[in-house]
Formats: structure tokens, sequence, C-alpha cells
């Protein structure tokens, strides 16, 4: 098996499960420094070794079954809250047993309560911390008034009460800063999520004409740059030249005058509505400024093109248009042309430019192709 799908079996594929996976790696790696700690000073006769191994079985077991828990825990139903309290209740029962066995050393166990609460604050909620915290003291305050009322020459009343409280200070301030990391952790989700969204917004509107809700010409001049790369790189049709044709509204400052300029905003909405039901999916209609709108049609021949331009005619001159009377109707000129070999398609914007002039001033309403 490749390293990758090793990596796959024991930590799975969805992120989520593999951070939470890591932090069980932490915690594992933790507890096996802890316990080879112990067991060297066991070495040196000042705790028992015996009960360090002990312990030891007793962390593996622990550890082996909350990996199977973290790692099959979702087909099992058991949620990230679930799971992190579970582990929270081992941990704890862990510095019981480490507290219990540790003889002198015992006092420095302790701190293991706080990287138990640490690590919890990842999937529980701040008042989940404070009741597991509460919960880790409850029990080995426990801990360690059973051992001073059973042993009261190895475990002196007065120390073990001095230890507990120092421990219940330094574990409640640790859970209450935990508690506004976490706070902080979720306001910086929140503010990133808004951010996202304002980022989606501003790409929008950088790229789409507000009023007719086509590409804009800035957008345009990006997709005409993509066309140009896309036949450099030999992805075009190389039998079919992409077509440029150039449409602009007839007479469009008289509906204006005539009808007001709302009116005159109605005609250019629905000229775009009624273009874009004549176009294929990578076909890109723009606004190119006012009432006039750059057509891109890559790899289609002229004829093809100028027919789907007539299209685009019949059903704009069908056009109605709340307070527009016009008796001539709703109408465009257009200039089309092919993209020549491996011109520039500035180029080819300018010849349409001028295909548009000559049919504006041979009577509009009409496609003239260069
Ligand atoms: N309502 C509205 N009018 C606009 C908009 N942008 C440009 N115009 C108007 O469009 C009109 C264009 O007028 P002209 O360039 O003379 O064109 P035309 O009247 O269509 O004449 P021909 O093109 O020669 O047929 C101007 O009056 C502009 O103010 C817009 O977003 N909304």
């Amino acid at each position: 098996m490749s390293p990758a799908g090793l990596s796959r079996l024991l930590f799975g594929a969805d992120p989520k499960l593999r951070r939470m996976l890591s932090y069980w790696g932490a915690t594992a790696t933790l507890y096996s420094a802890f316990i080879v700690m112990l067991l060297n000073v066991g070495n040196r006769h000042l705790i028992e070794r015996q009960a360090v191994l002990g312990l030891a079985v007793y962390g593996a077991c622990g550890m082996a079954a909350t990996y199977l828990l973290v790692r099959f825990g979702s087909r099992l139903g058991l949620t990230p809250t679930v799971l992190a309290a579970l582990q929270g209740v081992f941990g704890i029962s862990c510095n019981m047993y480490a507290y219990s066995i540790a003889g002198p050393l015992r006092g420095a166990t302790l701190m293991g309560l706080m990287v138990v609460v640490v690590f919890c604050t990842f999937a529980l909620r701040p008042r989940q911390t404070l009741v597991l915290a509460a919960a880790g003291l409850a029990c080995m305050g426990l801990t360690m008034w059973w051992h001073q009322a059973r042993d009261p020459v190895h475990y002196p009343p007065a120390v073990e009460a001095v230890t507990f409280a120092i421990m219940a200070a330094c574990s409640l301030t640790v859970t209450l800063l935990t508690g506004e990391m976490t706070k902080l952790r979720a306001r910086l989700k929140a503010q990133k999520e808004e951010l996202m969204k304002a980022v989606e917004t501003i790409r929008t509107l950088a790229t789409i004409d507000e009023l007719t809700a086509l590409a804009n010409r800035r957008h345009m001049n990006e997709v005409l740059a993509q066309e140009e790369r896309r036949h450099v790189h030999g992805a075009g049709a190389p039998d079919r030249a992409s077509c440029i044709a150039l449409l602009d509204i007839d007479f469009f400052k008289q509906i204006n005058d005539r009808h007001g300029h709302a009116a005159g905003d109605e005609v250019l909405r629905g000229f775009a509505a009624a273009a874009r039901t004549e176009l294929r999916a990578n076909d890109v209609l723009a606004r190119w400024g006012g009432e006039e709108f750059l057509l891109l049609l890559p790899d289609t021949g002229e004829a093809a093109a100028k027919s789907v331009v007539e299209r685009i005619s019949a059903r704009v001159g069908r056009l109605l248009v709340d307070g527009v009377t016009e008796e001539r109707g709703i109408s465009f000129s257009a200039g089309l042309t092919a993209r020549r070999g491996a011109e520039a398609l500035a180029d080819t914007v300018n010849r349409a430019d001028k295909a548009l002039y000559q049919a504006k001033s041979s009577g509009r309403d009409r496609v003239v192709v260069a």
C-alpha cells in the first residue's frame, strides 16, 4: 500500500476528521512521553515500576479506544462534542491514576488536567469546557481527599489542601482564558465568512453590468484575452474562426427622449434578455457601452454567426416594453466579422465597428458582414 493509501486508511479523507486525529496524535505522544518519564523514575525506585506499567497499559488501551471512536465515530453517530467529552473523561481518569501512583512526584501530574482542558476547547463550547474542568477538579479533589484520609503520613492533609487550591485556581484561569479564545475564534470565523461573501459580491460587481446582468466591458476584455490565448495554445477549432459582432440599438436617443430614461433602461434590459435566449452556452454577450453590445461567438463561421444575429434581430423586433410605443418597433444594427488568422482580437473588434458604422449609415436595422 502506498504511503498516501495508508494515511487515508488510518486518518480518513475528511479534513475535519484528520484534524481531530492529529489532536489525538498529539495527546497520545504526550501520554507516551509522560509514561516514559515515569518509567525512568520508576527505575530509580522513587515510585513503583509495576504501578507505572499498569498506567502504561491503561493509557495504551484508552488511546487505542479513543482512536477507534474518533476514526469511526461518525458511523456510530458520535458528534465531535461527545468524542471530546469522552476523551476529556479518559484524560481525567489518567490524571487520577497518575496522581495515585506518582508518590513524591504527584504534584507534577496535576499539569495534565490543564492539557486536557486546553485540548477539549477545540471541540467544546466555553460552558461545556467549564463543566469538564469542574468535573476534573471534583475527581482530582476526591482522589486527593481519599489519599489523605487513607495515608495521612505520605499525603499530609494540609499539603493536599494547598495543592488542590493552587490547582483549582490555575485550572479555573486556564478554562476562562480558553473560553475567551474560543469566542475569539468563533468571531474570526464569522468575520471570515462575511469577508468571503463581500469578495464574492465585489467579484460579481466587477464582471457584471448592473442594468442588463450581461458581462461588462471590463470582463469582456478579459474574455477576449482568454480567447486569444485559447487559439495560441491550439484549443480552438482550426477550421472555424471565432466571430465578433457589435450590436447597437437604433434611435435609442429618441426612445429616451420620448418615453423617458427609465423606459430606455427597460429596453436595454429587454434587449439583453431577448438576445441571451438565442445564444449557446459558450457565446458571450457583453454591454460594451451605452446602447452598444459586443458578441463573441467562438468557433463559429461567418454564415452561422450571421444567422444567430438575425435570429436575435427577429426576437428583438417582437419586443414589447411597457410604456414604449415605437411605430417602427425596436431594432438594432450590427457589424459582424470573423477573426482573420491569428490577428489581435482588438483588430477584429475594429473591423466589426466599421461594419456597424456601415449598417447605420445604410439605413439601420441590418447586419453588415465585413
Ligand atoms: N436609458 C438609458 N440611456 C442610455 C444609457 N446609456 C446610454 N444611453 C443613451 O443612449 C443614447 C445613445 O444615443 P446615440 O448615440 O445618439 O444613438 P441612437 O440614438 O441610438 O442613434 P443611432 O445609434 O444612430 O441609431 C444617448 O442618449 C445616451 O444618453 C443607459 O444606461 N440608459
